[in-house]
């Protein structure tokens, strides 16, 4: 599962910001550039605070049935005008600006985010990629500048970059749209000094790229808003393709229940609601995978958004009579699926002894080995990733050696069993091996229905896999069902218009008119 937003630093290699071209202007620049700072942090810091402040956001257009509010928890929201009814579109908005990722380049086109199975290179950089030429030239005047960039430059900047430099020359373009940038939230103070550092290092790299006049202190702060205010582009299964910013969506904040999710349509993202709404509720998408387990998505916000999550998920895990499947055992006892607590690791005791809730039985084990054939497992997963490009046998053999030590040890719902699945699903389709691929992405439903909500998208999604996965079988009437199953989550989480929901329905409708013909109920002609 690919969270909606970004992992802007991470997005960032090492490489980048120890390259020595870098790090070499950055010590001759080290004094001019902390003065340039100091002089500029109490101008930054007020306009942060009017922008903060600025309930007074005048010509914010959002949504018909949705307004801005600030609360004193968590700063500028999003609330419902009105009561909303399941699967509407809340918000629909157009990238201020966004770039494909860097290993995705040659698959899917800059302009649009399609992908088509043809397309045509840039011939000046090499490096991005359209579907059509219209959208080479609609792309052009963002492009125009960064092409001459590219074809300078040895070390093609990564994403992150690429974005930041876009939308600092859509700013001496179009100074007015900017301001939609400078409204975001920063969190500046928030960061810790060597993460600033980093910024300070990674400004250079981008001043390589673009001719701007900003202050060092401007270019942090920029860098501070776009870690916390930036969007990973999914594509329509929700794997994620690149990075863009989209401001006024940016104002929704987060919730690990959230009645709302992001999805998109190349790259314009639709805010869509997977819960009916209540009027002046407030708007609430993720900000990070909700399969990740309570603590793990906790310290994920708090490091990288800088709150403490209370929504009723959090809360509910601070218990610890309540056990969180995402990272728990499984009982032991036969025919008993419940998540039992895994070991604590900084528990000194062995052998542990935990009653489970459901089976009332005595499970004991032993910690040190539970830990060892956790890690192995993760050991065996990490080879399997690593063969998946060069050998999908020996890829798939490693995978099951993870699989087999999983699937008596951890709850069906543990992270590492969803991650061990979900990479044999696609291997084994790539194989054409359909019963093994099928037997995995049955399970994946299961699992995902007890995670998340009756409407989550990665339900239909996995539907429509299963769905694929069995006509492949020539199963016609449990693959069909799949698709409608699937068809009528799609309508809810990406609406009747997506490409993606379309395609499951012209699917549909092809098999429906072939399995007539083939019963002689249908005249072909
Ligand atoms: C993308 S912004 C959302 C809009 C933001 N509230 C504002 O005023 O601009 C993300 C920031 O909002 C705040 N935020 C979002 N969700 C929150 C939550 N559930 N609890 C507390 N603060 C939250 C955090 O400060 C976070 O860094």
């Amino acid at each position: 599962m690919t969270p909606p937003r970004l992992s802007f630093i991470d997005e960032i290699d090492d490489e980048v910001v120890t390259n020595p071209a870098v790090r070499k202007i950055n010590q001759n620049d080290n004094t001019q550039m902390s003065k340039t700072e100091e002089t500029n942090l109490a101008e930054i810091k007020s306009k942060n605070q009017a922008a903060v402040q600025s309930s007074t956001i005048k010509d914010l257009k959002l949504g018909n049935n949705v307004y801005m509010k600030e609360t004193t928890e968590k700063g500028r929201g999003i609330f419902a005008t009105e009561n909303i009814k399941l699967g509407e579109s809340i918000l629909e908005e157009k990238p201020y600006a966004a770039v494909v990722d860097d290993n995705n380049l040659d698959k899917f086109c800059s302009g649009c985010f399609a992908k088509p199975a043809k397309l045509l290179r840039c011939s000046a950089c090499n490096l991005l990629h359209y579907c059509s030429e219209k959208c080479q030239k609609s792309d052009w005047k963002q492009h125009k500048e960064e092409c001459k960039t590219f074809v300078r430059l040895k070390h093609k900047p990564p994403a992150s970059i690429r974005v930041i430099c876009r939308i600092l020359r859509k700013h001496s373009d179009d100074k007015d749209s900017y301001t939609a940038i400078e409204n975001l939230n920063t969190n500046r103070t928030k960061f810790k000094q060597e993460e600033i550092e980093t910024f300070a290092q990674l400004s250079i790299l981008v001043k390589e790229c673009v001719k701007i006049s900003a202050a060092a202190g401007e270019m942090i702060d920029l860098f501070c808003r776009l870690t916390c205010n930036s969007f990973s582009v999914l594509d329509a299964e929700m794997i994620g393709i690149g990075v863009g910013i989209y401001t006024n969506t940016a104002l929704i904040n987060h919730s690990c229940v959230p009645n709302c999710l992001a999805v998109f349509d190349g790259s314009k993202l639709m805010v869509r609601n997977i819960r009916p709404i209540q009027k002046n509720e407030e708007i609430t998408i993720t900000y990070t995978d909700l399969g990740l387990p309570t603590m793990e998505r906790r310290r994920e916000l708090n490091e990288r958004y800088f709150f403490l999550c209370r929504c009723e998920l959090c809360k509910r895990y601070e218990f610890k009579e309540n056990v969180d499947p995402r990272n728990a055992l499984r009982c032991k006892t036969e025919g008993c699926l419940n998540p039992i607590e895994p070991p604590n690791p900084l528990d000194l005791q062995e052998e542990i002894v935990v009653k489970c809730s459901n089976c009332k039985q005595n499970i004991s084990y032993d910690a040190a080995d539970v830990e060892n054939q956790i890690k192995e497992s993760i050991d065996f997963y990490e080879k399997g990733m690593n063969l998946l490009t060069q050998d999908e046998k020996r890829a798939i053999s490693q995978l099951e050696r993870s699989f087999e030590l999983q699937k008596n040890l951890l709850h069906i719902s543990n992270q590492n069993v969803i991650k061990t699945r979900k990479s044999l699903i696609e291997l084994y389709s790539k194989q054409r091996n359909w019963p093994m691929a099928l037997s995995h992405s049955r399970q994946l439903i299961d699992v995902y229905r007890f995670l998340f909500t009756e409407w989550h998208p990665l339900i239909g999604i996995q539907l429509l896999v299963t769905g694929r996965i069995l006509l492949c079988m020539h199963q016609d009437d449990e693959g069909m069902q799949n698709l409608r199953d699937s068809l009528r989550i799609l309508e809810v989480s990406h609406g009747y218009q997506h490409n993606l929901t379309k395609s499951v329905a012209d699917i549909l409708k092809q098999m429906e008119r072939e399995i007539a013909i083939r019963q002689g109920k249908f005249d072909c002609l």
